[in-house]
């Protein structure tokens, strides 16, 4: 068997030219969706990623601030930022991007952003929200994880899924998702005893480990739904240089019944589901202006 691959690329261009077409009309109605970016420090990958986020606000439609601070800013400076743009109504959506050097105290400044505008969805209420089945921001990567399941017609109520990673950007709140769909679910990590056992089990597994191409054919249920999550640079080896996910591609697809790649999966659809946030925030503020 040879897994089909659902293309992240793919349904992201679907779902922001949806996006697009609701930040226009939201703009007709003199309400332009607007997204605050926070960047501290150089961290080459954070770079790329706030980069494309700018740039995808840009093709939706989506007005962006970026601010940008060096990486031995006083936390303070931030914080002033944050509160600015919490009282400013011209802004619909804050996003403070991790991780943040350790200076830090990354919870406290999460909490800063006010909850109405917090749509990375990292906010203690809009996580508790989640835990409830309430409605709320939900965290980007796993929401774009529900998006791809949903896109690709996978039944998630009774399932057995499996989630390898427990951080709280991706792994906790990918087992509160899949737990409100109706799945059955296991979190697994880096302290599991056998986590073979658990992963073939798995209908639906997910791997957000952060470690590359960890998960091989033989710890995939023939026929299961493999969700990638990571996103690895090698260093060394003949792929140097190349990026990956933690599922090795290349044997999983020989097991799996359908596959998301790296790259070109779950990594553009973090950053649509972050610009659905953004439309969503900006259509509630409309809504409540009338
Ligand atoms: N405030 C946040 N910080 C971080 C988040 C987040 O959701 N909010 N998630 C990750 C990083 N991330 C978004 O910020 C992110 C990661 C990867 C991609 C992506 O599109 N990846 C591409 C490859 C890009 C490349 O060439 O490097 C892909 O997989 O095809 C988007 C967003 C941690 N921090």
């Amino acid at each position: 068997m040879t897994a089909r691959i659902l293309d992240g690329n793919a349904l992201s261009a679907r779902v922001r030219g949806e996006l697009a077409e609701r930040a226009a009309a939201l703009a007709a109605r003199g309400v332009q969706p607007c997204l605050a970016v926070i960047l501290v420090g150089a961290n080459p990958a954070s770079a790329v990623y706030v980069r494309n986020k700018v740039a995808a606000c840009e093709k939706a439609g989506i007005r962006s601030l970026r601010f940008d601070f060096a990486a031995d800013v006083d936390a303070g400076e931030v914080m002033a930022k944050i509160a600015d743009l919490n009282a400013d109504p011209a802004v619909h959506g804050i996003l403070v991007q991790l991780p943040l050097p350790k200076q830090f105290n990354e919870a406290e400044v999460l909490e800063a952003i006010r909850v109405e505008k917090d749509v990375d969805g990292f906010h203690a209420e809009n996580v508790g929200r989640l835990s409830q089945g309430q409605e709320a921001f939900l965290p980007c990567t796993p929401h774009g994880v529900m998006k791809m399941l949903e896109a690709g017609d996978v039944p998630v109520q009774g399932a057995e899924a499996v989630v390898i990673g427990r951080s709280n950007i991706v792994g906790k709140p990918m087992a509160m998702l899949l737990t409100n769909a109706g799945a059955t679910v296991t979190v697994t990590h880096s302290k599991t005893r056998d986590l073979a056992f658990h992963t073939r089990r798995a209908d639906i597994l997910v791997a957000a480990i952060g470690k590359p191409r960890f998960v091989t054919g033989d710890m995939i249920k023939p026929g299961a739904v493999v969700i990638d999550v990571g996103i690895n640079r090698l260093n060394e080896g003949p792929d140097a240089g190349k990026l990956c996910g933690d599922v090795d591609f290349e044997s999983a697809k020989e097991v799996a019944s359908l596959i998301t790649p790296v790259p070109g999966g779950v990594g553009p659809m973090t950053i649509t589901m972050l610009l659905a946030n953004t439309v969503e925030s900006a259509e509630r503020v409309a809504r409540r202006k009338g």
